[in-house]
This record gives structure tokens, sequence and C-alpha cells, in this order.
């Protein structure tokens, strides 16, 4: 969904990315740098129940993602190597989200003496496990399908549009939205889930196309 906005984005974030450029500061210093900025928001913040606090540390470090391609780009200097620590490092970062998130619903959650819905936090962490789970999953289906040879991507919900709405999610719960993190990760759940199924067709039609015969008749 968001990825139709990626030209517009380019245009706010082709500053920094020239700033860092004139600095002579890699694209992979600025990739390690981000991933760690979210990290640390994520697994600090987050499972002590600091909500807002965790998403605006995350906020100013995840839209290094974006910087670290306009730096490769601008430059001439995008590479697999570049591209290959780019992808590695952002799984690391999502499962940093919605790890964070998990432990924020068994314990979070009850340190600041917020309500979960039903009050059933092991069944929210359980949702939120199967969102990092499928989103995960939706990545490596396009990775494995690329690497052999297929065509794959979008869906409902890429990294960008699962970014949003975790972050969306835990910020407005922080403000004290009530329940909003718990829509969030069922609504991811379930949007990850078609998205892998989405993929998984994409490359069904194709190894179908290559091979009538081959491809789950
Ligand atoms: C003041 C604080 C307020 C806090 C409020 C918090 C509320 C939270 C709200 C919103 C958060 C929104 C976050 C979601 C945006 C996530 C954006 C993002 O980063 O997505 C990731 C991708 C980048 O993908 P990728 O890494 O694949 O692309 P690259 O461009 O990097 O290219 C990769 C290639 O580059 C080469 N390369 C890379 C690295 C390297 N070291 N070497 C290399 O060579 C190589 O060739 C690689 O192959 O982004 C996208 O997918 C693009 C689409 C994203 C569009 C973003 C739209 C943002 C939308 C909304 C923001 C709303 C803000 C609302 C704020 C509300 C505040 C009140
Ligand atoms: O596949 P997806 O998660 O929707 O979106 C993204 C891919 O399009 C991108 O190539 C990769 O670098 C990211 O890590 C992320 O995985
Ligand atoms: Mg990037
Ligand atoms: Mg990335």
């Amino acid at each position: 969904m968001l990825e139709r906005f990626r030209n517009a984005w380019t245009k706010v974030i082709a500053p920094i990315a020239a700033f860092f450029v004139r600095h002579n500061i890699s694209p992979d210093v600025i990739t390690i740098v981000g991933t760690l900025g979210v990290v640390a928001g994520a697994v600090i913040c987050y499972p002590q129940g600091w909500l807002w606090q965790g998403t605006v540390i995350i906020f100013l470090f995840v839209f290094a993602d974006m910087v670290d391609g306009q730096m490769a780009r601008s430059t001439g200097r995008s590479s697999k190597w570049g591209a290959f620590l780019d992808s590695s490092l952002d799984r690391l970062g999502d499962g940093a989200v919605f790890g964070g998130i998990t432990l924020y619903f068994v314990h979070g959650a009850a340190v600041h003496g917020r309500d979960v819905a039903f009050d059933l936090p092991t069944i929210w962490a359980s949702i939120t496990l199967c969102a990092l789970v499928m989103g995960q999953l939706t990545s490596y289906v396009k990775a494995r399908a690329e690497s052999l040879g297929f065509r794959c991507g979008g869906g409902l919900a890429a990294r960008a549009d699962r970014l949003l709405i975790i972050l969306m999610g835990a910020w407005l719960a922080g403000l004290g939205v009530p329940y909003v993190l718990e829509f969030a990760v069922t609504a991811l759940a379930v949007m990850s889930t078609v998205t892998v199924f989405q993929r998984i067709f994409q490359v069904r039609n194709q190894a179908r196309e290559q091979d009538p015969h081959g491809a789950g008749a």
C-alpha cells in the first residue's frame, strides 16, 4: 500500500541522504545505526510499558532504512552486499519491535496498570507473535522466490505497511487510546497471513507457466 508513496518520500529523504554523503558516511553505517536505534527503542522501552516513548525513538531511526538506499543510489554505490545487509537487518528490527510488544502484553501493561482487552495478556502476546512470524514469512517468501528466479512482492501488507500499523498502534496506546494496540496486532496477524498467500500464489502461477506438470497440480 505505502510502496506507491516511495517516490514522494524520496524527495523528503534526499536532503538527509545528501547530508550524510557529504560527510563521507557510508550507507552501511546508516543501515547498522538505524537498526541499532530501532532495536534499542523496542527492547528497552516496550517491555517496560513505555509505549509512546519507544515509538518516538523507533520513529527517529526507522527512516534510516529509506535513507541508506537513497544514499547508495545517489552515489552509484548500490551493491549486492548492501541489499543483503539491509534486508537481513530489517528482520532484526522487525523482530525487536514485535518481540518488544509481546513482552509489553505479558509484563509492561501490568506495570503501568493498563487494561489489556478482555484481561487476556497471553492471548494478545500470542497474536503478536503470530503477526511477527507471518510478517517474517512474508519477507522470506519473497526472498526465497527471488533466489529461485521468480518475481514476487507487494500484497496487502509489505514491510512499510506493517511498520506504519504497529507503530501507530503502539504510539496511540501509549497516549491512552484503549485497545488500539490489540486491534493493530490482530489486523497485522490477519493481513500478513493474507500477504503470505498472495505471494505464494504469485510464485505458484509463474511456476505453473514454466512447468505445467510440476507446480502443485
Ligand atoms: C515526533 C515523533 C512522532 C512519533 C509518532 C509515531 C507514530 C508512528 C507513525 C508512523 C511511523 C511510520 C513508519 C513507517 C515507515 C517505514 C518506512 C520505511 O523505512 O520502510 C522501509 C522501506 C525501505 O525499504 P528498502 O530498505 O527495501 O529500500 P531502500 O530504499 O533502502 O533500497 C534498498 C536497496 O538499496 C541498496 N542499499 C541499501 C543499503 C545499503 N547499506 N547499501 C545498499 O546498496 C541496495 O540496492 C538495496 O537493495 O521503504 C519503503 O518501502 C518505501 C515506501 C515507504 C513509504 C513511507 C511512507 C511513510 C508513511 C507515513 C509516515 C507517516 C508519518 C506520520 C507521522 C504522524 C506523526 C503524528
Ligand atoms: O518483503 P517485504 O517485507 O514486504 O518488504 C521488504 C522488501 O521489499 C525489501 O526488498 C527488503 O529489503 C525488506 O527487508 C523488506 O522485506
Ligand atoms: Mg533500506
Ligand atoms: Mg530495508
